[in-house]
């Protein structure tokens, strides 16, 4: 990405989240850029991210998983669970946004995880940690809220998220494409997994950017 870019896509990012109601301050915004300049650095030695999008990572990727809190603002002390993080997303961004809010980040796979260890670390992030582990392996830990960003089907987020989730919890994903038969089996599978999701609201994104027309956030709830 060249500099010239770069600064447009932060200035456009900052005010879209400012014209929304997600005050950022110059620091976050520097934090922001950061993760994005790592991420794509590290993304030349693991896979983290798709090389098509690579141009516009602020956009695609920062502020794709940034949505997020515009739809549901995480609070102070909140536990938060992103399953499958890969690179980092949305966990880090959003950790960068919502300093007092508590993620852990968990991915299959080794590498990735070293990753975001090292991303954290070079941010100075102290709200966020990082774990190697399948979802369905992480025991004794439960969440208030978990996300997920292109990682399985819903039907099979749910049934990971459900044994993670307090009573109150809330899974919310970000998806991509046509949905009505994902959300239909999730909702058909409900009773195997103790009447989780009792119900599901999708939110179309497209008028944040035409690149997320077909993007929707999917929030299931207890
Ligand atoms: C397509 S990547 C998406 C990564 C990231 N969320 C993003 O949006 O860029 C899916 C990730 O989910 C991880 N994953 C898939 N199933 C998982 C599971 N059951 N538990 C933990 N991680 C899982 C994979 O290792 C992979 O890194």
């Amino acid at each position: 990405m060249t500099h010239f870019t770069q600064a447009n896509e932060r200035l456009r990012i900052l005010s879209l989240c400012r014209e929304h109601g997600m005050e950022l301050d110059d620091h976050q915004a520097d934090q922001l850029e950061q993760y994005a300049v790592m991420l794509s650095t590290i993304n030349r030695s693991v896979n983290l991210v798709s090389r098509k999008e690579e141009a516009s990572l602020l956009l695609r990727h920062v502020f794709h998983s940034l949505l997020i809190g515009l739809y549901y603002p995480f609070r102070p002390e909140e536990r938060v669970l992103d399953l499958g993080t890969g690179g980092g997303l949305p966990g880090i961004p959003l950790a960068i946004a919502f300093p007092e809010t508590n993620f852990l980040l968990i991915d299959a796979t080794g590498k990735k995880i070293r990753a975001c260890r090292e991303m954290i670390t070079k941010l100075g992030l102290s709200n966020v940690h990082a774990k190697k582990t399948r979802a369905e392996e992480l025991k004794g830990m439960v969440f208030d809220t978990v996300l997920s960003r292109q990682v399985a089907p819903l039907k099979t987020l749910c049934s990971y998220a459900e044994r993670l989730l307090t009573p109150e919890g809330l899974l919310i994903c970000l998806k991509g494409g046509d949905l009505s038969e994902e959300i239909d089996a999730a909702r058909a599978a409900a009773a195997a997994n103790h009447g989780f999701p009792a119900d599901i609201t999708t939110h179309r994104i497209g008028h944040f950017d035409p690149c997320f027309a077909e993007k929707s956030i999917v929030i299931a709830y207890r």
